[in-house]
């Protein structure tokens, strides 16, 4: 399954879902990087020769400060612009705060799903993963 899926595109990005006492952690995108000012998930693109585990930990590293614990892809999405996106649900140690990286992270919330359903400017994927998880397409393990 993993290999024609690689086929369709050639960028490919990693995306941390990381959850805190049934909320999910959630960046506001710098004003500098393209999409500027929609929220989204923590995550970047996977450079050639990196493992998908890789790149997400690099990435929360870059964003947020944070070393976090790959735990399980948990869903695969494709963007209207043809980037290949897995969603990896991952562990961060309760007392860890991240720190927001200005050049790439605007601002860092930890969100409820009705509170996320209540946001405006957000990248299309945010409320389509919520719905996703609430449909039982995908399973995060903890109530959302
Ligand atoms: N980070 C992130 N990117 C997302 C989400 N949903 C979504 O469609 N994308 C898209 C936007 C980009 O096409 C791609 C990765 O975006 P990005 O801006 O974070 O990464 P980038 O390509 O700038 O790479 P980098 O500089 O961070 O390494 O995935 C999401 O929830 N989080």
């Amino acid at each position: 399954m993993t290999k024609p899926f690689q086929k369709i595109g050639k960028k490919r990005g990693v995306v941390g879902v990381i959850f805190r006492d049934e909320r999910l952690l959630i960046i506001r995108r710098s004003l500098t990087v393209p999409a500027p000012g929609k929220l989204c998930l923590p995550g970047g693109t996977i450079e050639k020769g990196e493992t998908e585990e890789f790149a997400l930990v690099r990435e929360m590293q870059e964003e947020l400060a944070i070393d976090v614990t790959p735990v399980r892809l948990c869903w695969r999405s494709i963007t209207p612009w043809g980037t290949l996106l897995s969603w990896w649900l991952s562990e961060l140690d309760p007392d860890v705060l991240p720190v927001a990286n200005p050049e790439e992270v605007a601002e860092v919330h930890w969100m409820t799903s009705g509170q996320i359903k209540m946001q405006r400017n957000m990248l299309p994927s945010l409320p389509q993963f919520v719905e996703a998880i609430q449909s039982g397409e995908i399973d995060v393990g903890v109530p959302f």
